[in-house]
C-alpha cells in the first residue's frame, strides 16, 4: 500500500506503529527521526526503522506517509519543519492523546497543506515508553479516533480509515474538542488521579510500609502511575479546560461518598457504591452501553 514511512518520533507509539505496518505488509521501507541520535540508532538495530534521518525533514523526503509520534507540545514545530516537503499525495497523521490542540498546530503549521494532515489518537498504549517497547501488536483490537477537520481530504480520511482498519483496529470520527472531552473523562483524569494517589501516599510518613502492604487493587489503579511524566504535562497543559472540569465532577462525586460515610448514610452509600459497581461490571472496551443501571 506505500512505498515508505516517514516515522518522527520512535518510540513506544512510533516505534509500534512502524512495526504493526510492516507485519501487515502496508510499507516497504520506514526511515525514522527522534530528537536524540541516540534513539535513532538504537530504533535501526532493533529493526523498528530501516534508515536513520538527520532531521525531520530528511525523513519525510520521499515519504508517501508520515507519522508524527512526538509530544503533544512538540507537534508544532515538528510540522512546520517538515511543511516544505509536505505534498497533497503523502498522508500525515498523528497519535497525540490531544487533539484540539493538535489540529489548531496543524492548521497554522501545515497552512497550505493542511489537508494531507490526518489527526488520529490509538486508544492503545502502556504506562512504559520509549522505542525498546515497540510492539506490532499494540494496536490490534484497539480503537482509533480520527478527527478530520473540514480541510482534510476525503481521499486521506478513507485512506487512514482502511490503514487503521487493516492494523486491526475500529475506526471512529469525532470532532477535535468533542474527543478532547470524552478523553479527559476516561483517560487524563484517570491517570490525573493515579498521578494522584501515589502523592497522597508518598507524602505520608510511613509511606514504605504503607506501600510495601499493598495489594492487586492498589496495582490495578495505580499502573498509569507509572506513566511517562513528561508526556502527561504535556497532555494535562493541552486539555487543562476539560481536564479541570472533570477534576471538579470527581470532586464532586468523592463529597458525596464522603459526606454518605460521615453522617452514617448506609442506604445512600450503598446505593451510590452499587451504582458504580453495576456500571463496571457491565463494561466492555469499546462497547456502547445499552442499559443505563437503575
Ligand atoms: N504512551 C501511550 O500510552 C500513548 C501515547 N500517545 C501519544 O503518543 C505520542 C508519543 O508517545 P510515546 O510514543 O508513548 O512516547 P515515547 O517517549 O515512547 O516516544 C516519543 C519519541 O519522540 C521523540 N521526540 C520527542 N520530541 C521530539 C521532537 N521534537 N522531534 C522528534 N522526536 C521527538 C522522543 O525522543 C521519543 O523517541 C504522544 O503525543 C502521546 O500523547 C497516544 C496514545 C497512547
Ligand atoms: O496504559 C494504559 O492503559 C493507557 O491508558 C495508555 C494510554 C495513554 C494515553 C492515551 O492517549 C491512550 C492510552
Amino acid at each position: 500500500m506505500f512505498e515508505q514511512l516517514g516515522l518522527i518520533g520512535c518510540g513506544l507509539m512510533g516505534g509500534s506503529f512502524a512495526l504493526a505496518m510492516k507485519k501487515a505488509g502496508l510499507v516497504k521501507r520506514v526511515v525514522g527521526y527522534s530528537k536524540s541520535p541516540s534513539t535513532t540508532d538504537r530504533a535501526r538495530q532493533l529493526g523498528v526503522i530501516d534508515v536513520e534521518a538527520p532531521s525531520a525533514l530528511l525523513a519525510v523526503a520521499g515519504a508517501d506517509i508520515v507519522l508524527v509520534a512526538v509530544p503533544v507540545a512538540a507537534t508544532e514545530a515538528t510540522l512546520k519543519s517538515i511543511k516544505h516537503l509536505v505534498t497533497p499525495q503523502m498522508l500525515v497523521m498523528d497519535v497525540g492523546s490531544t487533539k484540539a490542540d493538535v489540529v489548531q498546530a496543524a492548521r497554522r503549521a501545515l497552512r497550505d497543506q493542511v489537508g494531507s494532515f490526518v489527526p488520529a489518537h490509538p486508544i492503545a498504549g502502556r504506562e512504559v515508553s520509549g522505542v525498546e517497547h515497540a510492539d506490532p501488536e499494540l494496536y490490534a483490537g484497539r480503537q482509533v479516533i480520527l478527527t478530520p477537520t473540514e480541510r482534510t481530504l476525503a481521499a486521506h480520511l478513507r485512506c487512514a480509515e482502511e490503514l487503521w482498519t487493516r492494523l486491526g483496529c475500529r475506526v471512529t470520527s469525532m470532532a477535535p474538542e468533542a474527543h478532547d472531552a470524552a478523553f479527559a473523562a476516561v483517560s487524563h483524569l484517570p491517570h490525573l488521579l493515579a498521578f494522584a494517589m501515589m502523592q497522597s501516599v508518598i507524602r505520608q510518613e510511613n509511606s514504605d510500609y504503607i506501600l510495601s502492604l499493598a495489594g492487586t487493587g492498589f496495582r490495578d489503579f495505580t499502573r498509569i502511575a507509572a506513566s511517562d511524566p513528561k508526556m502527561w504535562r504535556d497532555i494535562l497543559r493541552a486539555n487543562r479546560e476539560e481536564v479541570l472540569v472533570q477534576s471538579r465532577l470527581f470532586q464532586e462525586a468523592l463529597q458525596a461518598f464522603e459526606h454518605a460515610i460521615q453522617a452514617d448514610d448506609d442506604q445512600s452509600l450503598e446505593d451510590m457504591l452499587t451504582l458504580a459497581s453495576e456500571t463496571r461490571a457491565h463494561w466492555r472496551m469499546g462497547a456502547l452501553r445499552k442499559h443505563k443501571a437503575a
